[in-house]
């Protein structure tokens, strides 16, 4: 495969249509102690495409996340997600640095959790689906565990799992690799990568990793003090995997990036 995936890979119209753009218009966030997280933001997120926010601690980044998610109220602006202007249930997924599985339930039922809650088909239709996407981060040898007999990376690939079941079209991911070693993030990296191009969900995602966001993103969007203070098309081709980060203008892009973030300090 070669250019933009989301481009070459053949799809009918019914998937294009599923998938959503996002559109911030002037979002703010201005918190009951007055303190404003998020400024005046602008932001265009392509449908199909994987965008990056990275920046300080405390510049806004998880508040984005929330306003896109609907899970923030903004102060001024609003998100816009098209083709319809809100998302329907299991439309938007959400995954966080902690997978924040329950304990008592097992790897599949905590995956078949968010079909449930929604009502989605029988109980075999939950349980084929729930199945299949297990599979997709291969742990469906693993669907009858507990929580606690699941490594680390084996909890994050549920928590992947538990938002990829419903099949969403937009994946927020915040710093949903942080807590992992060097080996097991870029392994869940590439698994990300294989998820999106099967599904081509639009993806938005909170790294402090610039190597993971120059192999991840098609735009990373550098933010300080509540604003998006460049917005960076990433040259690097596709398909993207780990191995990337081996080709020289890897290094180029990465130094770009890691400068935009250094003018901001
Ligand atoms: N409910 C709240 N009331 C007041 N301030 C808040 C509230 N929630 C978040 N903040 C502040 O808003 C700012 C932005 O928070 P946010 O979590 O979006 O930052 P972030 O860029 O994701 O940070 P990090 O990289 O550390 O996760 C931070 O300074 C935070 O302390």
């Amino acid at each position: 495969m070669s250019g933009n995936p989301a481009k070459s890979l053949k799809m009918n119209q019914a998937d294009d249509a599923a998938r959503f753009s996002i559109r911030c218009n002037d979002l703010s966030v201005q918190f009951a102690n007055n303190f404003v997280a998020v400024d005046h933001v602008q932001l265009d997120i392509e449908a199909g495409h994987i965008s990056v926010l990275i920046g300080p601690s405390g510049c806004g980044k998880t508040t984005i996340l929330r306003l896109i998610a609907g899970l923030q109220t903004p102060s001024t602006g609003n998100v816009d997600l098209r083709p319809n202007s809100t998302a329907g249930d299991g439309q938007i997924a959400f995954v966080f640095q902690q997978p924040s599985l329950l304990p008592w339930r097992t790897a599949m039922e905590n995956v078949i959790l968010p079909l449930e809650l929604l009502g989605r088909g029988d109980a075999k239709d939950r349980h084929n689906q729930a199945m299949q996407t297990l599979a997709s981060v291969d742990l469906a040898d693993s669907h009858d565990r507990l929580p606690h007999q699941l490594s680390g990376g084996m909890k994050m690939r549920v928590s992947l799992a538990r938002a990829l079941v419903t099949e969403p079209s937009v994946l927020l991911l915040d710093e949903p690799f942080a807590a992992l070693d060097d080996m097991l993030r870029s392994q869940l990296g590439e698994l990300l990568l294989r998820l999106w191009q099967e599904r081509l969900f639009t993806t938005v995602m909170v790294t402090h990793n610039i190597a993971e966001a120059c192999v991840m993103a098609h735009q990373i969007h550098v933010m300080r003090e509540g604003q998006i203070e460049q917005s960076i098309e990433n040259p690097l081709p596709w398909p993207r995997s780990e191995t990337l980060r081996r080709r020289p203008e890897f290094g180029d892009f990465y130094g770009r990036v890691g400068d935009a973030l250094r003018d901001d300090a």
